[in-house]
């Protein structure tokens, strides 16, 4: 389980995350969302130890991970949105890029079986050779999962991995992250913005809102009204579609 108490973290005078008492649960997927500038990605970067945090303590399986000499690669797996891939590397060498922690960059016969391995589970045999600014985003974002999985790390944090995806492949990414869950026993936690998706897919989330927890719980208890209401600050009306709770928000005010 990851536990964060009393997180605080500030840009200049800006308090950015204020006082944040959470638990990610373990082996299901968690997601993070909020309004724009509501400091999701701060907190994500503080989790991932991308950033130091000001005050408070965040804890692993009960491994502090703001302390010095700590191998963070080893426990947490992080993909961060990439814009921009325009390295020319073959799909095989980004994948065995998330061996790095356990090789030091010369891959041994455990690094390579478990690339193997993790090659065929993603079904990327056909790609593997392909230079990766040939590969289409689907594609490309499936090479980026499996370099994750190569790290073999228990917990995976992804930063808005659905951008630029079309709804196919945002539902074959859930999809897989629901599998890696099921069947390869990972904690995953996702930043993201489409609440249907996160109702959809997701088990448990932590809205953020001005930096401060505006939800933390189940994910069927936060579609509700008064809940989204309050995060958004927009009217949002709930309905059932084959039993999954959906949030409609097209009545926008027109007054922008
Ligand atoms: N490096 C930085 N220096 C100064 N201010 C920052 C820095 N990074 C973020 N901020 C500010 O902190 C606040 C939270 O930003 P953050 O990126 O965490 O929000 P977010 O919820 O991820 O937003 P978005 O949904 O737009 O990606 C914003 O006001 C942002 O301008």
């Amino acid at each position: 389980m990851i536990v964060l108490e009393n997180v605080n973290q500030s840009y200049g005078t800006k308090d950015v995350l204020k006082n944040i008492n959470v638990s990610i649960p373990e082996n299901k997927i968690t997601a993070i969302i909020g309004p724009n500038g509501a400091g999701k990605s701060t907190l994500f970067n503080a989790i991932s130890r991308m950033i130091p945090i000001k005050t408070g303590s965040i804890k692993i399986d009960g491994i502090e991970i703001n302390q010095k000499g700590l191998n963070v690669s080893k426990l947490i797996s992080v993909l961060k949105q990439q814009n921009h891939f325009n390295l020319k590397l073959t799909a095989y060498e980004l994948i065995s890029f998330g061996r790095y922690p356990h090789s030091k960059g010369k891959l041994n016969e455990n690094c390579i079986q478990k690339i193997e391995e993790v090659i065929k589970y993603l079904k990327l045999e056909s790609v593997r050779n392909q230079y990766i600014d040939t590969l289409s985003g689907g594609q490309l974002q499936r090479v980026l999962l499996a370099m994750i999985l190569v790290q073999d790390t228990k917990y995976i944090l992804l930063d808005e991995p659905l951008n630029n995806l079309d709804m196919k492949y945002a539902v074959e990414m859930m999809l897989l992250l629901q599998k890696f869950v099921e069947e390869l026993g990972k904690t995953i936690v996702v930043v993201m913005h489409d609440i249907n998706i996160a109702s959809t897919f997701c088990d448990h989330v932590i809205a953020i809102k001005d930096g401060e927890v505006a939800y933390d719980g189940n994910i069927n208890d936060m579609m509700h009204t008064d809940v989204l209401n309050n995060v958004y600050d927009h009217q949002f009306c709930i309905r059932e579609v084959d039993g999954k709770k959906i949030c409609v928000f097209h009545n926008i005010e027109k007054n922008l």
